[in-house]
């Protein structure tokens, strides 16, 4: 589990740890990780070229050139903002012969310290302009310049890194945005940063947090899952999320609905019903992919409202849910509500998602008294009590058609069988993420295949 904090609360500790440290210790601290990371990555090479903006991010850069010059590696320099420049941390480099040039070239490795905490904004023109040309890798100070801290989004020219030090602790960027390999330094914050904003889940958690069957379980006490999905037209929906729910517990998976036919013919294990009213006792209810939003639809929805169980609803329920308030009515605020919107039923919603990804989810847990599972290449999920999640895939083959039908069949099996809201919706996002991975090793896949890799992401999730 990896936490990562806001620039409020960074810029909060770091006030509180730099009132009893030596004044420019923490950036010293800071630029000499910077530097060690800096020699690594350099093997063999002996030329580093700093990007040096006007605030401290710069002032970390230019110290790390001093560092390096000292273990003799030539070091150029281009100030971008001459006239406002960390003017210690200058001096300190040109002490030690380190050089100013008006454009990098012939370097090894660069050093990005255009802007840190304080970033704005895509790149200014200047610095895009020296950014676009550059050969070598970058390695960015705190972040890539011209990718939001908080919100981890880029709106024009940005820093690509190959690798990032960051200091203190990791902050929503790193989860948020592709910030390379990315290292963190100790400057002494801990202390001082209490409970992280936003939280990354490992393997580990998901592993440990997965329903295992027990020498006493049988298929009900493993929790059953109700699966209220596809229609005449849309009858694939139906056949991928209980799928997905069987592949993903061992538990029984009910399906009731139109595509009855084909999810049987599919999946003879799983117990198919023509009708939400007639299914039987589940544990918790997937309701929408492929369900499409007529009225018969909407009795389908209001009926699993109804249940008193945890309930995932995607796709067609959060189209109706959208179009229909009345229909809220039918749950009860106490049972566990899991909204998995991608952007667009998301806007149906709650309006745009625009720019800040966590908040817009933060936003509809709170107004909607539900889990919101914003999907997208960063998964966010937020919980009615401020709790969020974030997992970044590392490819965008998950990407395709159905692909979101087998999430929420993975995420209702867990709901099924007792996970805390919050965390089912997490892990059934890395375990959905590693099996598009897995299957696509590098090539499209359709959601069959992903659903295919589900058992293969479980074992790589599991403890040995
Ligand atoms: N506060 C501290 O104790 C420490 C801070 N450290 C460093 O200090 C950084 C924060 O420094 P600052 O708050 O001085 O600010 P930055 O260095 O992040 O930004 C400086 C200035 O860059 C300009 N800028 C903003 N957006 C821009 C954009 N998109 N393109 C180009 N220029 C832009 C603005 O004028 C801004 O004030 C951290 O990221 C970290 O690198 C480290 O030295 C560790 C200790
Ligand atoms: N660019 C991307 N990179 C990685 N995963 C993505 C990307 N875009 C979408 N996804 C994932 O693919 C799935 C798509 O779900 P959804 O849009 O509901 O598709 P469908 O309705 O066709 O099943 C979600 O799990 C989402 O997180
Ligand atoms: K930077």
């Amino acid at each position: 589990m990896r936490g990562l904090w806001t620039t409020d609360r960074v810029r909060a500790a770091e006030e509180r740890v730099m009132a009893v440290v030596p004044a420019g210790a923490l950036m010293r601290r800071a630029a000499f990780g910077v530097a060690v990371v800096a020699a690594e990555l350099l093997a063999g090479g002996r030329r580093v070229g700093l990007l040096v903006g006007a605030g401290n991010n710069g002032g970390d850069a230019l110290w790390a050139g001093y560092y390096l010059r000292k273990r003799g590696v030539a070091v150029s320099a281009v100030l971008l903002t001459p006239d406002r420049v960390h003017a210690e941390g200058l001096a300190a480099f040109r002490r030690v012969g380190g050089r100013v040039v008006d454009r990098l070239a012939d370097v090894d490795l660069v050093i990005d310290g255009i802007v840190g905490l304080s970033a704005r904004g895509p790149l200014r023109p200047d610095a895009a302009e020296h950014v676009a040309h550059l050969d070598a890798p970058v390695l960015s100070v705190d972040l890539p310049s011209g990718i939001d801290p908080d919100t981890g989004a880029t709106s024009g020219p940005a820093v690509r890194a190959h690798t990032t030090v960051t200091f203190g602790c990791l902050k929503p960027v790193h989860a948020l945005a592709d910030c390379g390999d990315v290292r963190l330094v100790d400057i002494g914050l801990a202390g001082e940063l209490h409970g992280p904003d936003l939280v990354e889940l490992d393997v580990a958690d998901v592993g440990l947090a997965w329903p295992v069957p027990g020498p006493e379980d049988d298929k009900y006490t493993q929790g059953v899952t109700g699966i209220a999905a596809g229609s005449a037209t849309y009858p694939g929906a139906a056949v991928l999320a209980a799928g997905a729910a069987l592949l993903s517990t061992s538990g029984l998976v009910r399906y009731a609905g139109a595509a009855a036919e084909g999810v049987r013919a599919r999946w003879p294990e799983a117990v198919c019903t023509g009708s939400v009213t007639d299914a039987g006792r589940v544990q918790a209810w997937v309701v929408g992919p492929g369900l499409g939003t007529g009225l018969g639809a909407e009795a389908v929805l209001r009926t699993v409202l109804e249940a008193g169980v945890p309930v995932c609803a995607d796709a067609d329920a959060i189209t109706m849910l959208a179009n229909n308030p009345d229909l809220w009515d039918a749950r009860d605020p106490d049972t566990p509500l899991v909204l998995t919107p991608h952007d667009r039923e998301y806007e149906r919603l709650a309006g745009p998602v625009g720019d800040d990804r966590v908040t817009a989810a933060r936003k509809a847990a709170e107004r909607f008294n539900a889990v919101v599972l914003l999907k997208g290449h960063a998964t966010v999920v937020a919980g009615p009590d401020g709790r969020v999640l974030v997992n970044r895939a590392r490819s965008s083959w998950a990407a395709t058609a159905g692909s979101g039908d087998v999430l929420s069949g993975v995420l209702g099996s867990l709901l099924a069988a007792g996970l805390d809201p919050v965390l089912a919706a997490g892990c059934a996002a890395k375990v959905h993420v590693l099996a598009a991975e897995l299957a696509a090793d590098g090539a499209p896949i359709p959601a069959t295949s992903l659903l295919g890799a589900i058992p293969d992401a479980i074992r790589a999730v599991r403890p040995l």
